[in-house]
């Protein structure tokens, strides 16, 4: 491809909104353009590095045995009314009218089109198991689109789905899937780890994600210093043994305690550790009020909750909902004598406090000698808060750690939850109708893009690794109207285009210090410069990565370069 006739819009300033490197070089380097708030256009170089990672993605889908469709982003709102969704999402599911009135989702994932699809189709066990693939563009209207390609309101996924006879099936096919997954981020160079997730609103059990690690991840990974355990800490059990504190247990004591507030404020001000303090949350559960506590020295983790309460949804009640139920503030509350249908659930570490702290229920005092067994009335104590760096790992092998990823892939046993809520049954040996159970995988590709724009730049612009590159050779004739130099590099053009190297040439009318400049900047492997010495032959080959530089006549060109590609 030849400069002079694309689109590249280089940019010298970081643009203003952009707050990552990776969204900060796509847009200096003239790969993507925002459109709206998390929409954007891929230029011709974002193009073709989607158009690399596509490819990868298809090659390991048809390795793992899934074969390619394309589902229509229009989908008819009677198909998310069958499996309940259309009710359950809120705004993030953008909806819309057709010329009829008839109502449409705009497609956020597909698990009921492929169902529906599938359902009409597949009518024996014989046809089972099936894996279909697709990669298209979603629509999700994420409330704070951020970071560019990685949090997008319109992106492109790899979404798959299998149907199986029996979990065996679903087992193997989660397993090829789950080694297609590795081998796709292994090959776009990503320093990635798989992670074992919480399926969400998905239902089914087992599921993964594949976590790119980078500080500017928004999830948490919780991973074992001595093996390779590694979760997502919304879902890291905490296994953590207790000890019992051998103290007598004191009479209960109320103490005021004026304009103490936080677990910090009122642990000062009493003089006891915030262990020793038992915090107490009110959650909205559905709609259903929950008292829920914690050692003071841990967060409850939202997730754990939803799923222990088995609630499709769980908030933290507003501080109007909590006064008008307590009649008091949230840095008074306290489990003790509250309205017997208050349902209380505790933390397991809860249960080992002796002669703790805890709110009063009543404005500005709190309780001392405060000993669960004896003063409260807990319908459960479970797993209920985050895991913190230095419990011990889950797997019992050495302690947790955290990290921040970015996930990019998930992969989901999904179980018969879609097939049962629309009926997608196969005839079995014996004839009888079974609702099929599935699998569901997906990859976020334009994310993948970016966070492989992340993990590869320096302080010039972007390093690409070669897997994935736009293109593999930047040819930079220093001075096009020097006519020895506009000649050699015309000439290496074409032998370097016919010899399978993808090569972009600077061929405009711009001072070299703009070429160089720019040619750092998109950060293809292998940079060609023909300059004061064409009329020998010989040209500069730079590598992006090290910097290394080599001085190389024509006729060995092709042997150096695929020595360093
Ligand atoms: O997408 C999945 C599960 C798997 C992931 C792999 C590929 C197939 N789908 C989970 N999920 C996430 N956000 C969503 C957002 C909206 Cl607005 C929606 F309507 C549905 C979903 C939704 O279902
Ligand atoms: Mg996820």
């Amino acid at each position: 491809m030849k400069q002079s006739m694309t689109l590249i819009p280089t940019l010298r300033e970081v643009p203003a909104d952009a707050d990552v490197k990776s969204h900060q070089l796509l847009l200096r380097a003239g790969f993507i353009r925002q459109n709206a708030s998390g929409v954007y256009s891929f230029l011709p170089l974002g193009k073709k590095v989607l158009q690399n990672i596509e490819q990868i993605v298809r090659e390991e889908m048809m390795a793992a045995g899934a074969m390619e469709i394309l589902m229509p982003a229009l989908q008819q709102a009677e198909l998310w009314q069958e499996s309940g969704r259309w009710y359950s999402y809120g705004p993030e599911l953008m909806r819309l009218k057709d010329r009829h009135s008839r109502e449409f989702a705009l497609g956020a994932t597909h698990e009921e089109v492929i169902t529906s699809l599938v359902r009409d189709e597949i009518k024996s066990y014989k046809k089972l198991p099936l894996t279909l693939y697709q990669i298209q563009t979603k629509f999700r209207d994420e409330k704070r689109p951020r970071f560019g390609l990685l949090r997008g309101r319109e992106f492109i996924m790899k979404d798959a789905y299998s149907f199986h006879s029996s979990p065996e099936s679903l087992d193997e096919i989660y397993k090829k899937m789950f080694q297609a997954y590795s081998n796709i981020f292994e090959r776009c160079g990503l320093n990635f780890r798989a992670v074992i997730a919480d399926s969400g609103a998905m239902g089914g059990k087992d599921t993964h994600e594949f976590m790119v690690l980078s500080e500017i991840g928004e999830d948490t990974i919780a991973y074992s210093n001595e093996s390779d355990y590694a979760a997502n800490i919304e879902m890291a059990p905490v296994l953590a043994a207790y000890e019992k504190a051998n103290e007598q247990q004191e009479e209960l004591v109320k103490v005021e305690t004026k304009d103490q507030k936080s677990i910090e404020q009122v642990a000062a001000f009493l003089n006891v550790p915030a262990s020793k303090c038992i915090k107490t949350l009110i959650f909205k559960a559905d709609d259903q009020f929950v008292l829920v506590l914690s050692r003071g020295d841990h967060e409850i983790n939202d997730i754990k909750l939803k799923n222990y309460l088995e609630a499709a949804s769980v908030e933290l009640a507003s501080p109007e909902e909590t006064k008008a139920l307590m009649n008091c503030s949230v840095g008074s509350l306290g489990p003790i004598d509250v309205d017997k249908d208050l349902k209380i659930v505790a933390d397991h570490a809860v249960e080992y406090v002796i002669n703790g702290v805890c709110g009063a229920n009543d404005e500005d005092h709190h309780y001392t000698n405060v000993n669960p067994s004896r003063d409260l009335e807990v319908a459960a104590y479970t797993d209920l808060r985050f895991i913190q760096e230095g419990d011990p790992s889950p797997d019992g092998k050495g302690i947790i750690q955290f990290a921040k990823g970015i996930e990019v892939g998930h992969v989901f046993k999904l179980g018969t939850r879609y097939s049962e809520a629309m009926n997608a049954t196969y005839l079995d040996e014996n004839g009888r109708a079974q609702p099929m159970i599935m699998g569901c995988y997906g990859i976020g590709v334009s994310r993948t893009l970016a966070a492989v724009a992340e993990q590869f730049n320096d302080e010039k612009g972007f390093v690409w690794p070669a897997n994935i590159t736009p293109f593999d050779l930047h040819l930079i004739p220093v001075n096009m109207k020097d006519e020895q130099q506009a000649a050699l590099a015309n000439e290496l053009y074409s032998v370097l285009g016919q010899h399978r190297f993808e090569v972009l040439m600077d061929d405009r009318q711009e001072r070299p210090g703009v070429k160089f400049a720019d040619s750092d900047l998109i950060g293809l492997p292998i940079r060609i410069t023909v300059g004061k010495k064409a009329s020998e032959g010989i040209v500069e080959v730079k590598e992006r990565k090290t910097g290394n530089m080599f001085e190389v006549h024509k006729d060995e060109l092709l042997e150096k370069i695929s020595s360093l590609l």
